[in-house]
């Protein structure tokens, strides 16, 4: 174990505000003020903060990794690096995993190999159904019960699309305070769907996925959860369209929460012109009238998240023809940089709202307690410093991920993780694993 025990974090920008110092000791915030003079015995490290936001540590709802079963796209640890160096404390480990995550055994498997790494607290999402295969419920008591205490629950990868089925998920994880997380889309509709449906999909010869796919299911489950009066969490959200069903479910008072990825508030389907399936990913790339619309609804609030979608895949699953590659990308180390050219420096969002959609919401949404916490005396010393007037050029290689499968190579991003704080254990020094 490292010996320093404090940090006297000097002049960072506090959700984007005024220069406040923050010290950081024994697992919590200390003190916040204009000025902090710290006298201690015990080794004590200073971080000249100047020009840096800080942040509460980012809590992710929706990260895969892949552990057990397929450690060579990812493991608990490297993924958690990953984490780390993008400004995660917190991440949920989706279940589709080999085996599924569907029992209290892998659950609590997933959160002690998280507990082990050490680099971000992993809260495992449980299975709705056995084995992802949607005919009968998985043991959402148990996963719940367990030492994992899953609140979450999700297929994610398959949707559950049988409606009562979908209805007993409802019902049964309220009795838990729990929430399911839907991947919305219409099997049907889909079938070996391999981009958005359009003009273009026609021209390039690739099977279309219509916007209609996800947003009936959506449709669907707000009005289910209406009915049964329990809490529905959407998945990816990635059309104009489904904004407005949960606009109008908000307005209803439907106790929904909505998330969107990184990806689809900068990326659009024309990309898959180039038939590289580095842009291939489960919802698609959508239109540029898409983006527009979920930037607007992450802005108002109804998308209340952003959520990574961290999808590893090995090369040999990527490398290949567009129809035989896997669905998805990395999300982790570029996400809160994306969320700054999309949604920060054009106005539409201020620090304070990206604390709120990256860390503040996901966390309340999975019951996290420990984290998504304002940085004030008492709280938990979780903790991003963020440069946001550096550039960089994303370098695949660099990537803490065992996974290259990042589709802004070479693209440059404003803004750099410096560091990140794990109950006030540095977990990114530097900009650096530490
Ligand atoms: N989002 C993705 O494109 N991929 C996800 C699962 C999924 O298909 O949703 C994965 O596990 O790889």
């Amino acid at each position: 174990m490292t010996s320093v025990t404090s940090y006297l974090i000097k002049n960072a920008s506090l959700l984007g505000g005024e220069p406040t110092d923050l010290l950081l000791a024994d697992g919590v915030v200390r003190e916040v003020a204009r000025s902090i003079h710290f006298e201690s015995s015990g080794p004590v490290e200073t971080i000249d903060a100047t020009g840096l936001v800080a942040l509460p540590g980012l809590v992710d709802l929706h990260t895969h990794l892949r552990e057990p079963g397929r450690e060579d796209a990812e493991t608990v640890e490297s993924g958690t690096r990953a984490a780390a160096m993008g400004g995660f404390t917190a991440v949920h480990a989706m279940a589709n995993t080999e085996p599924v995550a569907d029992t209290a055994g892998v659950v609590e498997q997933v959160w002690r190999l998280g507990r082990e790494a050490g680099y971000c607290d992993v809260y495992p999402v449980g299975a709705v159904t056995v084995g992802l295969r949607g005919e009968q419920l998985a043991e959402l008591g148990a996963m719940a019960d367990s030492a994992a205490g899953v609140r979450v629950f999700s297929d994610d990868g398959r949707c559950v699309s049988d409606a009562v089925l979908m209805r007993r998920a409802l019902e049964y994880v309220k009795a838990f305070d729990g929430v399911v997380a839907q991947h919305a889309q219409e099997p049907r509709l889909t079938e070996g769907a391999q981009m958005n449906e359009g003009e273009l999909s026609g021209r390039l010869g690739l099977a279309g996925w219509p916007a209609v796919a996800e947003e009936a299911i959506i449709a669907r489950d707000v009005l289910l959860a209406e009915h049964v009066g329990s809490r529905l969490h959407v998945c990816h959200v990635s059309t104009a369209g489904s904004v407005d069903i949960v606009r109008w479910a908000k307005a209803k008072g439907v106790d929904v929460t909505a998330e969107v990825c990184p990806h689809h508030l900068l990326l659009t389907d024309e990309l898959a012109a180039t038939y590289d399936p580095i842009y291939k990913v489960n919802p698609p790339l959508r239109s540029a009238a898409d983006v527009e619309a979920l930037r607007a609804g992450l802005a108002d609030g109804t998308i209340d998240i952003v959520a990574t979608d961290h999808a590893p895949h090995p090369l040999e699953d990527k490398d290949c023809e567009w129809a035989a590659a896997a669905f998805g990308m990395l999300g982790l180390e570029t996400a809160l940089s994306i969320v700054q050219e999309t949604m920060v420096d054009p106005g539409l969002l201020d620090w304070a709202g990206v604390a709120e959609r990256m860390s503040y919401a996901p966390a309340r949404i999975g019951r996290v307690t420990d984290h998504g916490r304002p940085l004030e005396v008492g709280a938990p010393a979780h903790v991003v410093l963020y440069d946001p007037a550096v550039r960089r050029t994303v370098e695949p290689a660099e990537s803490a991920s065992l996974s290259r499968n990042t589709p802004y190579a070479g693209m440059e991003l404003p803004g750099r993780v410096v560091a990140t704080f794990l109950r006030g254990r540095a977990t990114v020094l530097d900009g650096k694993l530490a």
